[in-house]
């Protein structure tokens, strides 16, 4: 049998700035035991801790003090192991809409039950088990679906969620708030279902609720009831209104013993009179289980010793460790298995989504005939000029703005997805990494080429073979830039809409240093590095140099016009001849190459939570 105990954990963060930095404790001294087969539930209200003493008990505290023990079977738990083996079901949903209940929990398995293991076989009977035992089986072909796309009701929703945790058949299970936002029988249900994960799986099941019913409340076995910081009850749910009762708070015969308990608990900030009644009476409801735990364990175990304590009453609480360890549920695949799958879930979602399939077509053919139709006119004079320069940088817009964009918030969910998912060790980050690059780069070249190419013989650019694919070649690398870009942006932040305004404003700030609307010699002092830096002025300027070359424009007769008499001297004007044509290139691969790895590094290591485990 399984268990975890957790003794003296205290945790506080530091809060305000460096001159007036205060320490907020959040736990102090908890304790308490839960073996396997067991369901917990962990009451209190809002900001007392709950989620808190979860992140602490998965391994999931990240920053902070955190002192004190929890073990896992009697032992200390592994860093690197434990989070394969423990399940830990957070409140927000994070799952893809467009996959289906069946593929969702397969791809869970593909990443974390390793072919070592498991042949293929029984691989799909575990699929079936979880579907069955989460009652998914007649919705495993819906797709999961979201406030914009019918699917999954919330419920169901939920029980994916926290199918794709116990697939591996995890030694713990945690879970935050499972029930909130769901209608009572919802609730219910999924109630009685970890219930029964608890009991056939003989785990420990600890999970958070907010005022469940009467008949939720006497589904857990036990019960943990928090004011802020601290535990004020853990024991058998039966015996809890007999504590409280003692101590004279006395649940009135039809009221629901959670509503009455989360009132008692309740610390009234709205009336000051109420706020010091309530602060005394937390105060006493700490004393209380303070001297209690020293007196007699963690573990109320009932006014004659209830049957469900570990132990008789008086005698300090021993535990009876099992033989299970916290070694991982399942050894790891290779890399390549993991590229294999997250780039097969990435080409699934893709094909799901033919909205933006087609508005990417339409995008391109309408670009293509607008550009090329629109500066198709070609006159052998100097206009010509404007026209070609029109064309080129109207061209390099659109592979940087409509290149990063839309990738932003797509990578930002898929970053979401890939956090869950690396916190139960899923996959490593290069695979990751190595799989969006491929689900993103293939297609946005696929189009941009095919859009380059009309607009180029539309508008009528030189007909050269070889100036053709510099041309083709200098915007890849624009391309390259931007997607790297959009790795960067949503590497750096979770915010869509933060990211929706800085990418913009950085791309608008490479986009004025282009070298054509503001001639490079003539940037104000202090500011010139930019351009060295900004792949939109070198791509601008092998453009400029491989379009104008070789180039003779008619001057008018009208000497006091001025004229470009080649392009030669179109280059020299706008000063773009710092590089050539094969250097533009190759700044251009190396600042892509920088922003590729950048966006790794920081997804790897700055995005990597530092959690602390005790
Ligand atoms: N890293 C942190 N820095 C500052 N304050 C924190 C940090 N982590 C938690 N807190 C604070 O600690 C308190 C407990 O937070 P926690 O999320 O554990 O509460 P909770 O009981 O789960 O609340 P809810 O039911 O609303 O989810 C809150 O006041 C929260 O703001």
């Amino acid at each position: 049998m399984s268990s975890l105990d957790f003794r003296n954990v205290s945790y506080s963060v530091t809060v305000g700035g460096k001159k007036n930095a205060v320490t907020k404790n959040i736990l102090t001294n908890l304790n308490g035991v839960i073996q396997g087969g067991e369901l917990v539930a962990l009451i209190g209200t809002s900001g007392v801790g709950k989620t808190t003493l979860l992140n602490v008990l998965a391994g999931r505290i990240e920053g902070g003090n955190l002192s004190g023990i929890v073990r896992f079977n009697g032992k200390k738990r592994n860093k690197k192991t434990f989070k394969r083996g423990v399940a830990y079901v957070v409140q927000d949903d994070l799952l893809f809409p467009t996959l289906t209940t069946r593929e969702t929990i397969e791809f869970a398995a593909d990443f974390r039950l390793s072919d070592k293991d498991f042949d293929p076989q029984q691989k799909s009977d575990r699929i079936d088990d979880v579907l069955k035992s989460l009652r998914l089986a007649k919705s495993s072909d819906t797709f999961i679906g979201s406030e914009t796309m019918k699917g999954l009701s919330g419920g169901e929703r939920k029980r994916v969620c926290i199918g794709v945790e116990i697939v591996t058949e995890p030694h713990l299970l945690l879970l935050d708030e499972p029930t909130s936002g769901l209608d009572s029988n919802s609730s219910e249900v999924i109630v009685n279902l970890v219930k029964e994960i608890a009991v056939n799986k003989n785990i420990p099941v600890i999970s958070s609720i907010h005022q469940p019913s009467s008949k939720i409340f006497y589904t857990f076995d036990k019960v943990i009831l928090m004011v802020p910081e601290s535990i004020v009850y853990f024991g058998s749910t039966e015996d809890v209104l007999d504590y409280f009762s003692l101590m004279g708070y006395e649940c009135p015969p039809n009221e629901n013993p959670a509503d009455f308990l989360v009132d008692v608990l309740t610390i009234d900030t709205e009336d000051t009179e109420n706020l010091q009644e309530s602060l005394a009476r937390a105060e006493n409801l700490r004393k209380n289980w303070s001297d209690y735990v020293s007196k007699n364990g963690p573990i109320y175990l009932g006014n004659n010793g209830s049957e469900n304590s570990l132990v008789s009453k008086g005698e300090q609480m021993e535990l009876e460790y099992g033989e299970l360890d916290d070694s991982p549920v399942s050894a790891k695949n290779s890399w390549f298995k993991e590229f294999n799958t997250l780039a097969k879930r990435a080409s699934i979602r893709q094909s799901r989504d033919p909205g933006t399939l087609i508005t990417m077509v339409g995008a391109t053919v309408f670009i293509a005939l607008l550009y090329g139709f629109t500066f198709f006119r070609r006159t052998k004079g100097f206009q010509a000029v404007q026209g070609r320069l029109g064309v080129l940088l109207l061209m390099a817009t659109q592979n940087v703005f409509p290149v990063t964009l839309p990738v932003i918030p797509v990578l930002i969910q898929e970053r979401a997805i890939m956090t869950r998912e690396r916190n139960v060790g899923s996959y490593r980050m290069s695979a990751f990494f190595a799989a969006i690059s491929f689900q993103f780069i293939p297609a946005t070249l696929v189009f941009n080429i095919i859009q380059l190419t009309a607009v180029y013989f539309l508008a009528r650019l030189q007909t050269n073979a070889r100036k053709f694919f510099i041309y083709i070649a200098v915007y890849i690398t624009t391309m390259l830039n931007s997607l790297g870009v959009a790795f960067v942006t949503a590497a750096s932040t979770s915010s869509v809409r933060g990211a929706a305004v800085w990418a913009p404003l950085f791309l608008t700030l490479y986009f004025v240093y282009n070298g054509t609307l503001l001639n490079s010699k003539a940037i104000t002092p202090g500011l010139s590095w930019i351009r060295y830096i900004d792949y939109i002025y070198y791509t601008v300027m092998a453009l400029l140099q491989n379009e104008m070359d070789g180039l003779v424009f008619e001057c008018p007769a009208d000497k006091s016009i001025a004229c470009y008499p080649d392009g030669a001297s179109v280059i020299a004007a706008y000063s773009l001849d710092a590089q050539t044509i094969a250097e533009c290139i190759a700044i251009n691969l190396a600042t892509a190459v920088g922003y590729f790895a950048l966006a790794y590094y920081i997804m790897r290591f700055r995005n990597k939570p530092k959690y602390i485990i005790i």
